[in-house]
């Protein structure tokens, strides 16, 4: 390997020629080679955090029936017309209805039901008094209440259908579903809920100087920290991580495990190996593929081909993955922002790759700092992401495209992060012809502003400042830096998912 066998280059001088992409353009690429979830049913109590697949509707009104609001004395409004402390209103009391009871007689004029919260509304009560402003008496032997202020028609009543009627919508397809929509469903009778399936990621080390978390240091030999690291990231992405170990910087043995990774996972993401070394395996990997190419004009009329085509059951695919080939048309339900927005035609073209296996380079540089390496690929039609081994870059890197797959796959609407603007904390004086993404902890000022504090180790081979990091304040290329007080674009990286 290595050896072009066609034009009789040795592919290993291809190490220099690596075009940075735009991070917008790479993002773009990634998201649209990104596969889409399938759904499945997940138990009520267990679909919090996750993305709704169906738009659910209310199976009742709600409230399905008038009830109390409070404890007190369900009455007709109009008999406390005149009631006051010092002039109460003496009504019959001619029942007592708990929740979960229904009464067993109408409320006639002059008489009133003793009621507790949550309680069907007998008929002919139109009101609840509560209890602390009655008190109890009897009239001719006869248990009585005394009401002490006037009582206004539906006071203290929920009214059928107040919040919602038989069939209106309680959250749209692709909702992350929060404990407040777990307790509607839940009121609605949804014991199951049909959200999209958390992406597989198969997790790969490549280095040979990695040595398992539990060993003991070695001479010139480290832990392999990355493997975890993207593992929680996976997770807070609402992925499932694969845990495949660490690989030597052999491409063999590299090639090997992916392709049998991309029959498990759906997605693959490698930390490693991807810079100019003589070393780096997954490098010299990617030289042979194929680079992609932006499609001709023309390609659009494919897209609406494609967009007729069903890819539910994808057999090839579909054995092993928890996903589904999409057609090009579902892409366009993404927000106008969204990286995936722009030319559909694309979308056509990582379809056809998907669904035929393909192998293909979508780029093995981008113009950032850290993380300039970083590479993307489909390989047996599955998107391979290969991050930088150096932990601040391999975290950069997942942010900036493996989270943004991992939420796209589960149909997210705006899976790039959200950013803020925020007072930069310290100059950053280094221009760079790269985009920065500094690492940051956000804060609020006394001013009321969004503080970002510029965190220190945080080189792309340092990793002292990657726990506290909840911030990427963004630096724009140029010959010049920012400087502290200058107001920057940070984008946010604590999401919350389960
Ligand atoms: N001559 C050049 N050298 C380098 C260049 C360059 O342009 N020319 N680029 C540099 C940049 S920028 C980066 S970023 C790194 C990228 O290196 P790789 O992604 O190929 O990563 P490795 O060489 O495999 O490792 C880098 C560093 O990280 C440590 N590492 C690797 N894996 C792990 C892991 N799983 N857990 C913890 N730490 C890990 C590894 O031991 C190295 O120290 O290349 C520069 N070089
Ligand atoms: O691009 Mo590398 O991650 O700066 O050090």
């Amino acid at each position: 390997m290595g050896f072009d066998s066609e034009t009789g280059e040795n592919k290993r001088d291809g190490r220099w020629n690596r075009r940075a992409l735009q991070v917008s353009e790479a993002q773009r690429r990634v998201l649209a080679a990104a596969g889409r979830a399938a759904s499945e049913l997940t138990p009520l109590a267990e679909c919090g955090g996750r993305r709704l697949a169906e738009s659910l509707r209310a199976t009742s009104d709600w409230p399905p029936f008038a009830r109390a609001g409070l404890d007190g004395y369900a009455v007709r409004a109009a008999d406390t017309a005149l009631a006051s402390p010092q002039a109460p209103a003496t009504l019959r009391v001619t029942q007592a209805v708990a929740a979960g009871e229904l009464a067993l007689a109408t409320v006639k004029p002059g008489t009133a039901a003793r009621i507790m919260t949550g309680a069907a509304m007998p008929e002919g009560a139109d009101a609840v008094v509560m209890l602390e402003q009655t008190a109890e008496a009897s009239a001719g032997g006869e248990a009585a209440v005394l009401v002490k202020a006037v009582a206004s028609p539906g006071q203290n009543v929920a009214p059928r259908g107040e919040e919602f009627r038989h069939g209106s919508l309680i959250a749209e397809a692709g909702a992350l579903l929060t404990p407040g929509h777990v307790a509607l469903l839940g009121t609605f009778g949804y014991a199951a809920v049909p959200v999209y399936k958390r992406p597989r990621v198969a997790v790969f080390a490549t280095g040979s100087e990695l040595l398992p978390v539990e060993a003991p240091l070695a001479p010139g030999r480290i832990r392999d920290s990355n493997s975890a690291m993207i593992a929680a990231l996976v997770r807070q992405s609402g992925g499932e991580p694969l845990l495949c170990g660490t690989l030597p910087d052999e491409p063999g043995a590299v090639r090997k495990a992916l392709a049998d990774a991309a029959s498990e996972a759906d997605l693959i993401i490698t930390t490693g190996g991807v810079s100019v070394g003589d070393y780096d395996a997954m490098a010299e990997l990617l030289r042979e593929l194929d680079e992609w190419k932006e499609p001709e004009e023309g390609a659009a009329e494919a897209t609406s081909l494609a967009s007729q085509w069903s890819f539910e059951s994808h057999s090839s695919l579909a054995s092993h993955s928890t996903f589904e080939i999409r057609s090009s048309s579902e892409s366009s339900s993404l927000e106008a922002d969204s990286p995936l927005e722009k030319g559909s035609a694309v979308n056509t073209q990582w379809v056809q790759a998907q669904q035929q296996g393909e192998c293909m380079l979508l780029f093995n540089r981008v113009s950032m700092r850290p993380g300039s390496p970083t590479s993307a690929a489909l390989i047996n039609g599955r998107l391979v992401l290969a991050l930088s081994g150096n932990p601040g870059a391999c975290f950069v890197g997942f942010e900036l495209f493996a989270g943004p797959s991992i939420r796209a796959m589960q149909r997210e609407p705006s899976p790039v992060p959200a950013s803020v603007t925020a007072v930069l904390g310290a100059d950053f004086g280094k221009g760079s012809p790269h985009t920065r993404y500094v690492r940051s902890k956000l804060r609020f000022g006394k001013d009321g502003r969004v503080h970002a504090d510029v965190l220190a180790f945080g080189k792309s081979s340092m990793m002292a400042s990657l726990a506290e990091s909840d911030g990427l304040a963004v630096i724009p290329s140029g010959s010049r830096g920012a400087a502290a007080g200058e107001l920057v674009k940070v984008l946010l990286l604590k999401r919350i998912y389960s």
